[in-house]
């Protein structure tokens, strides 16, 4: 748990690098100037034109920077907040252009990969912090974005064993700043939670909108009409962004395909089960599965699910909150 020891009058950074604008980057930006003492100075850079003009139109960044170089020069703290597929590139391109004792961190769902990406590239004189906000949406760009919404979320964090305590400590303060409850843990460990409890929801998100588009087109219109429930939630999150979660399950293909062999074994036993008209044993599972939503429900409430306590953001269940 962070305990954020530095004066909580001044900002933690003159000035704050987010690369990449979008969803999470956008969100970055508003969060740590709505929180005042995070960064005197918060630039930005997007290699995409029209997501720059549209940071500008937005007003939300104190500067909107034309290039990589231009947006890191001068950076205490930079933040990268794109496909995670692009960090390496990102950090060799601009690793001439860091300051010294400039700290990287990073926003990407997938830590493994990540460290192995990028932490050669990162120059002598640069602490890399890698990182990952639990929160998030299916939509995409700078509009997406809100400033609260790491409130009450958790932001864990994944430095290798050397990695320089005052940088950590930082990165912990910065995120602390716009709300989020901050924890450390080892990369790897977090590829393995989060491959079940995110990565795989989303694949089988992707897979039953899949199934239910591969039928004759008078279902397929069916599905659309009739659509509630169940269905209606996991279309929400197959209608996340394609590039990222393509990242996602590029980078954390172990974890997942470990977790992907356990889900079939287990669905495969569903089906047994259904075929040989096994209703005790169906039952017996369904109620040991309502037994796990009544504590992750309990958890958010006490505060402490991985999710985060305030884990709903309090959004009703079709913007993304839960609809306990
Ligand atoms: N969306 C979510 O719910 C969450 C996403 N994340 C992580 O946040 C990162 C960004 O995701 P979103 O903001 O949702 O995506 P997004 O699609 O909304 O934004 C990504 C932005 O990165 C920019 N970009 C693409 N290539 C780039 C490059 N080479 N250099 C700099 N910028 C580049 C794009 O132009 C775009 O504006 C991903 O790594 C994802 O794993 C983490 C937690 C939650
Ligand atoms: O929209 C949802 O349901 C999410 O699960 C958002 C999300 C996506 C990716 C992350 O790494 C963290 C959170």
């Amino acid at each position: 748990m962070s305990s954020d020891q530095f004066p909580q009058d001044e900002p933690l950074f003159r000035r704050l690098a987010v690369i990449g604008c979008g969803n999470i980057g956008s969100s970055v930006v508003r969060a740590v100037r709505a929180a005042g003492n995070g960064a005197a100075h918060v630039a930005v850079f997007d290699p995409d034109p029209e997501v720059r003009a549209r940071v500008r139109e937005l007003g939300i960044a104190d500067s909107v920077q034309d290039s990589l170089a231009g947006a890191v020069e001068g950076a205490d703290c930079v933040v990268l907040c794109s496909p995670v597929r692009t960090y390496g590139a990102i950090t060799r391109e601009m690793g001439p252009h860091l300051a010294e004792g400039a700290i990287l961190t990073d926003v990407g769902s997938v830590k493994m990969a990540v460290v192995k990406d990028v932490a050669p590239e990162v120059p002598e004189r640069v602490h890399f912090v890698p990182g990952h906000p639990v929160a998030g949406t299916e939509k995409s760009g700078p509009d997406a974005g809100f400033a609260e919404l790491f409130h009450g979320r958790y932001w864990l964090l994944t430095p290798e064993e050397g990695t320089d305590a005052g940088a950590v400590a930082r990165v912990e303060a910065l995120w602390s700043r716009v709300g989020a409850i901050v924890e450390v843990m080892d990369a790897a460990y977090h590829d393995k939670v989060l491959a079940l409890t995110s990565h795989l929801p989303h694949l089988i998100a992707y897979t039953i909108v899949g199934t239910a588009f591969d039928v004759e087109e008078q279902e397929r219109q069916d599905v659309i009409r009739f659509s509630a429930g169940g269905f209606r939630d996991f279309t929400r999150i197959a209608g996340s962004d394609p590039t990222m979660w393509r990242d996602i399950f590029l980078t954390n293909k172990d974890a997942v395909l470990e977790m992907l062999q356990r889900f079939t074994e287990d669905l495969t036993a569903l089906q047994r089960q259904i075929r040989y008209g096994e209703g005790d044993k169906l039952f017996d599972f369904f109620s040991r599965t309502r037994d796990v939503r009544r504590r992750v429900v309990e958890a958010h409430q006490e505060g402490t699910s991985p999710w985060g306590p305030d884990a709903n953001g309090g959004k009703p269940a079709s913007e993304g909150g839960d609809p306990e």
